[in-house]
């Protein structure tokens, strides 16, 4: 069954910055997709999209269906019902979602007050079981946010999500700020959880190896858009598209002693996206870029019937395999990374600093007064648009702006 359905989701900041642009996606229910790419490739945006958390002034168009319902076509009344209990995120940083003056116990217990029509020892006792689902003991419940290290914050975010039985989990860099050995415990943790209790998993990372160790399939964006989407272990071992093998090609294989001569990494940065390249947003840095690839973008076609694996890339499609051969040997030989790159994109400005011009679009983010108001204090996924931002690490660029644009 389709959990989410994600068709030509576009999503355009205050101030022009194109960060999602006709993304489609699907998940089945209880499946698990890794969402990787470099910085500023539009993964937050895309997560934070999906359960409307993006900052008032947004322009986003396509559809959202999420058990089958447009997300995007909700009433706000509906948006909040459906957080935590048909899906919720986890962010980064767990500091910033909980609330620091709000003991633990109570902040997980909010939401099943609220969505489950709990009694107030029975939320209690359901936090308490949650805590222990995710390694905590249930005494901890009376704990503050400050008492507790960033790994058992983090499960606590966790225990959060899964406190009304979503069906779909968002995890955004849900391990950035924890150091490495905690880092493994918390990725296995929401694995096993996911896999246990069959919630459909969306686990972001710029880390392709940890997403192919973790997920059933992955999805690499590039300027927004997705480049490559297939099953996990094809698209880490033998991807498609220039990009992706770049991406895959920069993580080392333990026990492959060949992976230790990878190439150095791709040159240059990607786009800004209110000033993208003509073309495929990819062609200046691609080393097989054609010269048609200047002025052609591609879609997102089949790569790989067996497998259903997509790619946009001209060079994706009939031939493929020898197509990936001759990607496999310009990207090995490509520049190394701090090799100049000549910019015929026109960008290279600092990143979208959210002024409030020209963004009037068919449907907003936060699109009413009703998005900034109440949401279980300390909860990432109830919280207002510019909270949830925050927490997200996107900045709160524009939000201000745009607010007093839909005053
Ligand atoms: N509130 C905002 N206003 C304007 N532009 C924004 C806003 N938030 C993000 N952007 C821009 O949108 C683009 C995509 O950002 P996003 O955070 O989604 O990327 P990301 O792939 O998640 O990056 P990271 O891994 O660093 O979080 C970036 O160029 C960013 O500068």
């Amino acid at each position: 069954m389709t959990l989410l359905d994600v068709q030509n989701l576009e999503v355009t900041y205050p101030g022009g910055a194109a960060a999602v642009r006709g993304v489609d996606l699907t998940l089945e229910a209880g499946q698990k997709l890794g969402i990787a790419g470099e910085s500023g490739c539009g993964k937050s945006t895309l997560a934070l999209a999906l359960l409307r958390l993006l900052p008032a002034g947004t322009t986003v168009g396509g559809r959202i269906l999420l058990d089958g319902e447009d997300v995007l076509a909700m009433k706000w009344g509906r948006v909040r019902a459906v957080r935590w209990a048909g899906a919720s995120i986890v962010f980064q940083g767990a500091m910033h979602s909980l609330n620091a003056v709000h003991r633990i116990g109570d902040q997980i217990a909010e939401p099943i007050l609220l969505h489950r029509r709990a009694t107030a020892a029975g939320a209690r006792r359901r936090a308490g079981e949650l805590l222990e689902q995710v390694g905590l003991p249930a005494a901890r419940a009376s704990a503050y946010p400050h008492e507790l290290s960033g790994g058992q914050r983090q499960r606590v975010m966790i225990a959060m999500a899964l406190a009304c039985d979503p069906g779909l989990v968002i995890a955004d860099e849900p391990t950035t700020a924890l150091d490495v050995m905690i880092q493994a415990q918390i990725l296995r943790l929401i694995e096993e959880l996911v896999s246990e209790q069959d919630v459909g998993l969306i686990m972001i990372s710029h880390d392709l190896a940890v997403l192919a160790d973790t997920c059933d399939r992955l999805a690499v964006m590039y300027a927004g858009r997705v480049v490559e989407e297939g099953p996990a272990a094809r698209v880490f071992d033998d991807a498609r598209h220039p990009y992706a093998r770049a991406l895959s090609a920069a993580f080392p294989r333990i026990g492959d002693p060949a992976s230790r001569f990878a190439p150095a990494g791709l040159a240059g940065d990607p786009p800004d996206p209110s000033a993208l390249p003509g073309g495929c947003a990819f062609h200046p840095r691609c080393p097989v870029a054609l010269e048609s690839c200047a002025t052609e973008d591609q879609p997102l076609r089949l790569a790989d019937a067996a497998t259903g694996r997509r790619a946009a890339c001209v060079h994706a499609g009939a031939g493929a395999e020898e197509a990936a051969a001759v990607v496999d040997t310009a990207v090995v030989h490509a520049p190394a990374a701090d090799t100049p790159v000549p910019d015929t994109s026109g960008a290279g400005g600092p990143g979208a600093d959210g002024d409030d011009s020209g963004a009037t679009g068919s449907r907003a983010g936060t699109d009413d007064s009703e998005a900034t108001g109440p949401g279980a204090p300390g909860c990432a996924a109830t919280s207002d648009a510019e909270g949830a931002t925050e927490a997200a690490g996107t900045g709160t660029a524009g939000t201000d702006g745009a607010r007093s644009t839909t005053a």
